[in-house]
Formats: C-alpha cells, sequence, structure tokens
C-alpha cells in the first residue's frame, strides 16, 4: 500500500469506526467555524454512511453554522429509494444536526447536464474549500461518482477541472448522476475514506498496489495530503 499518500486507520467493529470518523469530524467542522465562521462538510450516498450518520447528528457542535452537501447523487428526485439526499436526510439531518444547512446535488431539470449546471450555481457561491469530505468506494474502485466506465471519466479525474459539479453518464452508475468535481474534493481542509468488509479492503489494496490507475487511487494521488482510510471488517 502506498504508504506516502493515504493514511490506514483499521477499527475493531462498525460501531467504533462510527465513532472514530464522528469524533474527527466534529473536531475538524469546530476547528472552521472557529476560523471562518463556518463549516462546509460535504457526504457520500450508498449504504456505508448510515451509522457514521447517525452518530455524528449527535454531536455537540455549532450545527447551525455548518453547511452539508453531497459528494455524489444519483439524478433522481428526493423521493426516490436510490436518493443520497434522503439518506443524509434520514440519517444526518437529525438530532443536533437537525439545523444544519443542506445543499442539493439534484435539481428537477431537462436532463443530468442542466441538473448539474443548476447545482453548480448555487455551489459556487460558498465560502471554499471544503472543510471536510468523506469519500466511499465501490467494489469497481469508483469513488463520489468517478465511475470506471464513465463516458467522460478523463475529464471527471481531471485536477485541473474548473467545474464545481459534474455530470456523469456510467452503464454500472444504474442512472445518471452528479458528482463534485475532483479538485473541489481533494482541496478539502480533510479527506477521509470510509469504506467496509474485506471485499473493500481487497478492492483498496489491490488498487494502491497495481499498475491499473482506478478512480480512487486517481483522487488519493492527486490529493495534495494524505488521505485518511477508516476501514472495518
Ligand atoms: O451514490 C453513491 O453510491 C455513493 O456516493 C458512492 O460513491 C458510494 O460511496 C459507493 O458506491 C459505495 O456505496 P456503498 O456504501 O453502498 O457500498
Amino acid at each position: 500500500m502506498s504508504v506516502k499518500t493515504c493514511e490506514w486507520l483499521e477499527f475493531s467493529t462498525r460501531k467504533a469506526l462510527a465513532t472514530a470518523l464522528a469524533d474527527t469530524v466534529a473536531q475538524r467542522l469546530t476547528a472552521a467555524i472557529e476560523s471562518r465562521g463556518g463549516a462546509l462538510l460535504a457526504v457520500s450516498g450508498g449504504t456505508t454512511p448510515a451509522l457514521f450518520f447517525e452518530t455524528l447528528s449527535t454531536r455537540a457542535i455549532a450545527w447551525s453554522k455548518v453547511t452539508v452537501m453531497l459528494v455524489d447523487e444519483r439524478f433522481v428526485p428526493s423521493s426516490s429509494p436510490r436518493s443520497n439526499a434522503a439518506l443524509v436526510s434520514e440519517k444526518l439531518l437529525r438530532n443536533k444536526a437537525a439545523v444544519a444547512r443542506f445543499l442539493p446535488l439534484y435539481h428537477p431539470a431537462q436532463n443530468v447536464a442542466a441538473a448539474a449546471s443548476r447545482a453548480e450555481a448555487e455551489l459556487l457561491g460558498l465560502d471554499w474549500p471544503l472543510d471536510v469530505v468523506v469519500l466511499g468506494m465501490g467494489t469497481d474502485g469508483h469513488t463520489a461518482s468517478f465511475f470506471p466506465d464513465a463516458s467522460t471519466l478523463d475529464l471527471l479525474l481531471d485536477p485541473a477541472s474548473s467545474q464545481v459539479v459534474l455530470p456523469v453518464d456510467a452503464v454500472s452508475a444504474g442512472e445518471p448522476r452528479l458528482t463534485l468535481s475532483m479538485p473541489r474534493l481533494i482541496s478539502a481542509g480533510f479527506l477521509a475514506l470510509h469504506i467496509e468488509g474485506q471485499e473493500k479492503r481487497a478492492v483498496f489494496e489491490a488498487a494502491m498496489e497495481g499498475n491499473a490507475v482506478t478512480p480512487i487511487r486517481a483522487v488519493i494521488e492527486a490529493s495534495p495530503q494524505p488521505v485518511k482510510v477508516f476501514w472495518a471488517a
């Protein structure tokens, strides 16, 4: 594993991981609020983060000064069971975190490109960079919505992209996606990868040791800071 570009943090249980990640994220958000009056948090969807979200939602920080957004989103309304916004609303924006501001990536639009433009217009005015980003990873090595079979993978992995939000078309993604761009993710003050299970550990290690550059490896290698990998079996 390429130790120079990531820090492996292993936990005995998924609950211990959720607690440690929630504590770390809460500390980082509080530091951002103290230093610049507010904090920007970008989280991933899928199935892994639910326990982390529930744990983070209980942390006593100045949530009214936190803006929450998604790392990526399916091109579906929040009423869809596929919606990451619905997952965040149900699992994170509750308890003490209920007062946080949430900015969605999905907007009703003719197509995913138009939705990406609307999200970009809304997010551009924020006080960038992101303070905290928590990435997930698929067993194909995708992270965010940087899917290996995306028609525009080169654009998605471009660390010099001028875009904030990009549309994604990839057969393996299930539906069109919206994703924050590579430079917006890797410029975060704190960049974590949250993965669970032996299969994802094997995928991650193979990605870091092999010759092929999978999306997760591209992000880790483009990051100016070591990515903190939070893993539990
Ligand atoms: O929209 C999504 O699906 C996520 O943002 C995505 O990037 C996720 O992190 C991985 O696909 C892992 O998903 P699981 O946690 O369900 O394995």
